[in-house]
């Protein structure tokens, strides 16, 4: 049994994995209470190995170690970006300054597709990458997410005014709310046409957001993509993978 984590800016994802079989899962805030819901004593007695694939500060880093030191005596392995990892190879010069989720995910997708693809991690901050059909990891960007978006706009303006919440649609808004709202999801749509045309690879998503690009993806009819499919455990797998070794 292994115990895999995901700390991501916004959540903490956990599994429970025996072999490839997933146990128990959960997801949560350091801030939330019980972290990890759902384990028992005696599980915990009984997971020999912790990989933890972080983006957050080294503080949280700190916190999130000391959590789980509460729980269990198994020591806890963090995860970072490598240069490479089989035939897979990190674009970046300096491989620890991509995070670590950016390249887990990387290492999940190229297990599954062995060849050219792409992995778009819709986040708290949006993440797309490419990896070319030798395992060469060409590059990527980062945006920020949707939360991240409205929440700007919201600190970043005095008048910009609305609930928390969603608005369907991506007709021009009629209220504030709307056009924060149909902003984003207009901005969402043009995001996905834009990887229909630069892309003709299969691409992974992943992420909180990521049915939402999934679906957009999926609605655009031109796009030149011959697999979308949602992977919600794309971390995870990738973690999994490199704590084998
Ligand atoms: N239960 C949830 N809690 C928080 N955010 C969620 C939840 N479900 C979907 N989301 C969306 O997912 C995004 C966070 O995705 P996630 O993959 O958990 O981020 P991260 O890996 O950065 O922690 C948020 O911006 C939000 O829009
Ligand atoms: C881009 C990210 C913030 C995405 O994290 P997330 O939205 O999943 O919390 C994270 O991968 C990160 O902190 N990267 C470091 C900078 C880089 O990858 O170049
Ligand atoms: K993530």
């Amino acid at each position: 049994m292994k115990l895999l984590v995901d700390a991501g800016n916004t959540r903490i994802k956990w599994q429970l994995r025996e072999g490839s079989e997933i146990r128990l899962a959960g997801s949560a805030t350091l801030e939330s209470g019980d972290l990890f819901e759902g384990i028992t004593r005696t599980e915990w007695q009984d997971i020999p190995s912790i990989s933890v694939s972080t983006v957050r500060s080294e503080h949280a880093r700190i916190e999130l170690e000391r959590v789980i030191k509460g729980y269990t005596a198994t020591p806890v392995r963090f995860f970072w970006t490598r240069s490479s990892f089989g035939r897979l190879t990190c674009a970046y010069e300096d491989p620890s300054a991509m995070g670590a989720d950016r390249w887990h995910a990387l290492v999940g997708a190229w297990h599954e597709i062995q060849g050219a693809c792409a992995v778009v991690d819709a986040g708290s901050a949006i993440t797309i990458d490419w990896i070319d059909a030798g395992g060469q990891h060409l590059g990527g960007y980062i945006l920020p997410g949707r939360t991240m978006m409205t929440d700007s706009l919201r600190q970043g303006t005095a008048r910009v005014l609305f609930d928390a919440g969603q608005a369907e649609g991506i007709s021009p808004g009629q209220t504030t709310a709307e056009c924060v709202f149909h902003g984003v999801n207009w901005l969402t749509r043009a995001l996905a046409e834009q990887l229909g045309r630069d892309l003709a690879v299969p691409v992974l998503i992943t992420g909180g957001d990521g049915s939402l690009i999934k679906t957009a993806l999926d609605n655009y009819q031109d796009s030149r993509i011959p697999l979308v499919a949602l992977r919600p455990d794309l971390v995870l797998d990738g973690l999994a993978l490199v704590g084998a070794e």
